[in-house]
Order: structure tokens, then C-alpha cells, then sequence
């Protein structure tokens, strides 16, 4: 199993520097939450873990090894990525677009075997999407798009997770659904970061959040220790308190915070 860490990231984005000493640290079987508001860098961190973007100082590692010394398909084969990118333009069943996550996994030119088919079935079963294989991704709603995305990322079998809003367009049982699935996913010895702006499901769902604010990484830990009413206030501009019901931690949120 994997670890992925960031050390003293930082990223450009045209000529905006939009991380600045980002360390970040998820060890196999634990859900890491990024959070933080619009703007703060979640997505273009995300992206330098999976090399889809360069960073400007810092590494992305791999246990220990940085990525950027790493064959492109090492990486492409350790780390399953749903972004926020389209899964596929029209013209791709929903099972094709699943399968190509096996084909990184297996080599673009190694022939299919009927393990790889087993595989592809198995998460479209997990994601709720075995009636809908043979449509085309271009006619999917907005949330079987999404689970689309997430089928291939985990078709790869892949070591380390990344998720980008992966609830976003979810109705509520999907979205229980998914971060229930995140969970199991750790417990099989995956480390996951998962992007969220619902921190209520962040709060209830991960091991231990890293808040970003203005490309800092301003907080990480656990949610009780991270969700303070002074964080909410100073990072979210929100009033809240976290509680816990039946074992499981509940944020509440109290309106914004009036000057
Ligand atoms: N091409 C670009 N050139 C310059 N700045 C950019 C570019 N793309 C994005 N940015 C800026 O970089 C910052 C970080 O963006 P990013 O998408 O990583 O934030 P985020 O935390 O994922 O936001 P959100 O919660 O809104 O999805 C934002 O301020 C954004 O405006």
C-alpha cells in the first residue's frame, strides 16, 4: 500500500502563485478531507498530486519517491483520479468509459482478459450503474456522470484515491453512498483525499481534514480538533458547532458570522 505526500508544494497558475508550503500527508487506510472555501487551491493541489499540473517548488511523493522521477505510468497506475473533467464526449458507453481505467491499469496495448471484464461489472455494480453500461455517457444526468468518473478511477485498482467533489450533482443517498464506499475503500488499505465543500460530510465521514485557506494548508487533523467555532469563523465565515450523535460526529451550522 501507498502513502502520497505533498512536501513544501507550490504551484503557479499563469502567473498567480496559488499554493504556497503546502505538506500534506495520507497514509494508506485513512479518508483525508481537503476543505477550505472557493478559490483556496483544493482542485490545483489535487492536481499536482496526480502530475496533471507541474508544481513550482516542493515534491508530490509517492512513498519517498517523487513523482516527477516516477514513470508517467507508475504514477497512472498507483494514483485513480475523478476530477471534474468530463468523462467522456458522446459516442462512449458508460462501460467503455469504465474500461479504461482497466486499460491503465493493464497497458493501453495488452488484450482484455475476462479478470479485467470481472472487475469493470464489480464497480458498476459498487456505483449503482449496471442498468445504465450501455448508454451513451453523453445522455447520463449530471450524477450518473459523476459515478461514472468515480467506476473508472476505482477500475484501475489503484493504490491512492483522489476525488474531486465527488458528491457534487449526487442526490443524498448517492452521496451517503460514495463516502460510505471512501470509507470501505480505506479500510481495504487505500489512502483517499477527497476534495468536499460539504463540510458536514467531510465532518462526518473523514479521519482527519486538511483545511486550505488562500493556498496555505492553515490546519489538519481531526475533525473535532480542526472544526472549531474559530476556524469556522476565520477560514468559512460561518458559525458552527460539531457534536457528536450516536457515535457520529454532526456539524451544525448556525448562520453566518455578522461583523
Ligand atoms: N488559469 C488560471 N490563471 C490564474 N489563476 C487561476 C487559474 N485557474 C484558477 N486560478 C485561480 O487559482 C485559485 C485556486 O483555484 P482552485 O480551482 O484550485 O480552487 P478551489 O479551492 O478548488 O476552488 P473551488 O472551491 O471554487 O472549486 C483561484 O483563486 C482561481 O481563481
Amino acid at each position: 500500500m501507498t502513502r502520497l505526500q505533498a512536501s513544501a508544494v507550490e504551484a503557479r497558475l499563469g502567473d498567480r502563485q496559488v499554493l504556497w508550503g503546502v505538506d500534506l500527508d495520507v497514509a494508506p487506510g485513512e479518508v483525508l478531507a481537503l476543505v477550505g472555501p472557493n478559490g483556496s487551491g483544493k482542485t490545483t493541489l489535487l492536481r499536482t498530486c496526480y502530475r496533471a499540473l507541474s508544481v513550482s517548488g516542493g515534491a508530490i511523493l509517492l512513498d519517498n519517491d517523487d513523482i516527477h522521477s516516477m514513470r508517467r505510468r507508475d504514477v497512472a497506475r498507483t494514483i485513480g483520479v475523478s476530477s471534474q473533467e468530463p468523462v467522456a464526449f458522446g459516442g462512449v458507453t458508460v462501460r467503455e468509459s469504465v474500461r479504461l481505467g482497466r486499460s491503465v491499469q493493464r497497458g493501453w496495448f495488452e488484450p482484455f482478459r475476462s479478470e479485467d471484464d470481472a472487475v469493470v461489472e464489480s464497480v458498476l455494480a459498487r456505483v449503482s450503474l449496471t442498468a445504465h453500461a450501455d448508454r451513451d455517457v453523453a445522455t447520463l444526468s449530471g450524477g450518473e456522470r459523476q459515478r461514472v468518473s468515480i467506476a473508472r478511477a476505482l477500475a484501475q485498482k489503484p493504490e491512492v484515491l483522489l476525488l474531486d467533489e465527488p458528491t457534487n450533482h449526487l442526490d443524498l443517498r448517492h452521496q451517503l453512498g460514495v463516502l460510505e464506499m471512501l470509507r470501505e475503500l480505506a479500510a481495504d488499505g487505500l489512502a483517499v483525499l477527497v476534495t468536499l465543500h460539504d463540510m458536514r460530510l467531510a465532518a462526518e465521514y473523514c479521519d482527519r481534514m486538511a483545511v486550505l485557506h488562500a493556498g496555505h494548508v492553515v490546519d489538519v487533523g481531526t475533525p473535532e480538533n480542526v472544526l472549531t467555532p474559530e476556524l469556522l469563523g476565520e477560514v468559512f465565515g460561518v458559525r458552527g458547532v460539531l457534536r457528536s450523535v450516536e457515535g457520529r460526529r454532526v456539524l451544525d451550522l448556525l448562520g453566518l458570522v455578522h461583523e
